[in-house]
């Protein structure tokens, strides 16, 4: 496969990518204009998605067939724990529950990311977590170029912007692109494409507030 695959994805989603990185909800934290409210309701819910995204690794981990793969993602894993901490750290200064459910949006990405690793090919789930992972790359790098490390949300700027992170996102996206065959093109468009848009999804849910109508 050559290695444009990673590209044709990107250019295909450009309109979800460009939609999802000029979204309010970033645009307003970037400017520092985003409501408490807003933010606490991210909090939550991405909490829940790293939650299901550790499982959703477990599963991945166990289908690996090499060492190679197994290790990038147990790094993975070992950075969303990280993740969880930073939210749990944010939610004990600020008094906020992380107990809460997932909105309709939050389950249905979370439940595709598990059924992918469970029943999707390898090259699927890891056309899933690359979209996903080089979305928070780009989101949070369009962010940190407008705030810098501003101290509010400095430990997620920083996560989710570092050399380290943006070189294992990259190394993930050789993997991909290394196993994908011919064949396998088609189902990893219409799962990078499903990826692009659940997180396009995310930031809109959060920021509408959007829930559970009953
Ligand atoms: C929705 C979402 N996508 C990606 C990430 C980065 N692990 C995250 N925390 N949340």
């Amino acid at each position: 496969m050559p290695s444009t695959l990673l590209d044709e994805l990107l250019a295909e989603a450009r309109p979800i990518w460009q939609a999802m990185i000029a979204h309010p909800f970033l645009h307003e934290l970037a400017t520092g204009t985003l409501s408490r409210e807003r933010f606490h309701f991210w909090v939550q819910q991405d909490y829940r998605f790293v939650q299901d995204g550790i499982r959703f690794l477990g599963l991945l981990i166990a289908r690996a067939p090499d060492e190679e793969l197994r290790r990038g993602l147990l790094d993975a894993a070992v950075a969303f724990r990280n993740e969880l901490t930073i939210f749990e750290e944010y939610a004990r200064q600020h008094a906020l529950s992380l107990a809460v459910e997932p909105t309709p949006i939050c389950l249905g990405y979370t439940s595709f990311l598990l059924a992918t690793a469970a029943t999707g090919s390898l090259v699927e789930a890891l056309t899933v977590l690359w979209c996903a992972e080089k979305a928070y790359y780009d989101a949070w790098s369009a962010v940190r170029a407008q705030l810098g490390l501003a101290p509010a949300y400095a430990r997620w700027i920083e996560n989710w912007t570092s050399p380290q992170f943006a070189s294992w996102v990259d190394w993930l996206g050789e993997q991909l692109a290394k196993r994908a065959t011919t064949p396998d093109r088609p189902p990893i468009r219409a799962a990078f494409l499903a990826t692009a848009r659940y997180e396009y999804l995310f930031w809109d849910m959060v920021y509408t507030g959007s829930n559970w109508p009953i």
